[in-house]
């Protein structure tokens, strides 16, 4: 009998079982996810089991940097999520439809996915999460936050057992791409966001990036698996790097600072109550470890009890990157199939179901930086004074340095403050004769 059982895994384990994939999307992330697929050599054993079986393109006159067998690629990607022979569709398409369409289509046809698609996920995360519990199978997405740095999973399993206070981090490899070059070389914002398409970092659409789109799509799924619950998109505060300038990013230099796109959920007050989830640019000091995390680099500090801080730092975005998340997940799919593990695993299951309640931005409690131009009178920074007093903002700093066009120009950056306070301080500010116009306001770490 012993022997009987022998010879039966061993004939189990020879005969290879082969994991077919679909894969939707054949650009940035898709060609590096077959490159990779296709180049197994000291990786993990279990990629060699694995098939590309399909791929699914809009163009098939389009030149690609990867060698497929006739017939793999295709247009039709609904047969792909169709095709009873496939295990696992992998979406790396992007955009919202069809790429939600074909997601549950997948799902109901009880495929596996693995999907590097933020945009998607922040949306329709609800359906297909809630979807996906009903078929039995998994949807994956380490690739959609950090691109190859492991974060999703980590929140998911290794961290799980922590309560979470914060998590901040640098989500955005193209403004991050941007901001620092704009710091180190004084680059002009649209010859640099050139450079970030051409090197693939940026979507589609570059405004995702430039307006916090992205990095609010990301925030707000790291926000739900640390926080342990919905997010709903529309509560995430959101504004991108358009309005930050090179004479910001000096005057944040000489105080200091420097300037990055955060994406930060973090409790508001000790009892818990607060949850404020936000994208903004914001002046960090030289001396916080965000502050180094330089082009297309991405990093995010988690901080939790008991752990800590925790902070996950590497590539986040562009081919190679992404794909070692995507494959990482694909492989993680293989191994369930292969070893028949239940498919209602919780580590690697999203079993959220409530909302979580936002604070609306207007009850932050942050340190504010401001750029004033005012025109050349005496006593303007005793009238900023007196303003920012009556409505409770103190002030850790006030520097006159310079003049343009006539106009003298005044930083301050407050201590905390109650955000709907400081914004009420601009208003009437701005209404004082003196005051020409408030070029800039951000928000300081
Ligand atoms: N680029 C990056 O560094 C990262 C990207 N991501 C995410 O990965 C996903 C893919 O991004 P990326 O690879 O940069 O995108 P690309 O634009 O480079 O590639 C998209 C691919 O999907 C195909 N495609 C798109 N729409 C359709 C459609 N309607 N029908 C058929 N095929 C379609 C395109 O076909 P064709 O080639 O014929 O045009 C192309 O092959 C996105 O969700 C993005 O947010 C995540 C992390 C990093
Ligand atoms: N456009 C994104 C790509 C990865 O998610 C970025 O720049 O970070
Ligand atoms: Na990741």
């Amino acid at each position: 009998m012993p022997r009987l059982q022998l010879f039966f895994i061993y004939s189990l384990d020879a005969k290879s079982v082969g994991v077919k994939l679909g894969i939707l999307g054949l650009g940035t992330v898709g060609t590096g996810t077959v490159q990779l697929l296709q180049d197994t050599a000291g990786r993990h054993p279990l990629l060699k089991e694995i098939e590309i079986y399909r791929v699914g393109v809009r163009s098939l006159s389009k030149p690609r940097q990867v060698e497929l067998s006739t017939g793999v690629v295709t247009t039709d990607l609904e047969a792909i999520v169709n095709d009873p022979e496939i295990d696992i569709i992998v979406e790396v398409m992007g955009g919202l439809e069809p790429a939600r369409t074909l997601i549950l289509t997948a799902i109901k046809n009880g495929k596996h996915v693995v999907t590097a698609n933020k945009a998607a996920i922040s949306r329709f995360g609800a359906e297909i999460f809630t979807a996906a519990n009903q078929a039995g199978v998994y949807v994956m997405l380490e690739a959609a936050v950090g691109g190859g740095i492991p974060v999703i999973q980590p929140l998911k399993q290794s961290l799980s057992v922590n309560r979470i206070h914060g998590i901040t981090g640098i989500v955005n490899g193209t403004t991050n791409y941007i901001l620092t070059r704009m710091q180190t070389e004084g680059s002009d914002f649209n010859d640099v966001l050139a450079d970030a398409q051409r090197l693939g970092y940026a979507e589609a659409d570059p405004t995702a990036d430039i307006d916090g789109l992205d990095a609010a799509d990301k925030i707000a799924i790291l926000a739900s698996l640390g926080f342990d619950g919905r997010i709903n998109l529309q509560d995430v505060y959101c504004e991108g790097i358009r309005q930050v300038s090179k004479t910001d990013i000096s005057y944040a230099a000489k105080l200091g600072f420097v300037i990055k796109l955060l994406a930060i959920a973090k409790h508001q007050t000790s009892d818990h109550s607060q949850l404020s989830v936000r994208v903004h640019p914001t002046l960090v000091p030289q001396t916080h470890p965000l502050a180094s995390i330089n082009g297309v680099y991405n990093a995010i500090l988690v901080e939790g009890e008991p752990i800590g801080q925790v902070m996950f730092f590497g590539p986040g975005a562009g081919a190679g990157a992404t794909a070692s998340a995507v494959c990482s997940d694909i492989l993680n799919l293989v191994a369930t199939l292969k070893t028949n593990t239940p498919k209602s695993n919780p580590l690697l299951a999203c079993r959220h179901e409530n909302y979580l309640q936002i604070t609306p931005i207007s009850e932050l409690v942050t340190r504010f930086y401001a750029r004033f131009l005012t025109k050349d009178q005496p006593s303007v920074i005793g009238k900023l004074g007196t303003c920012f007093g009556k409505y409770g903002v103190s002030l850790e700093s006030v520097v006159q340095t310079g003049f343009q066009a006539q106009l003298a120009e005044i930083v301050v950056v407050t201590h905390d403050v109650r955000e709907g306070d400081f914004r009420q301080a601009l208003a009437e500010i701005e209404t004082l004769e003196a005051i020409d116009s408030i070029p800039s306001i951000l928000r300081v770490i």
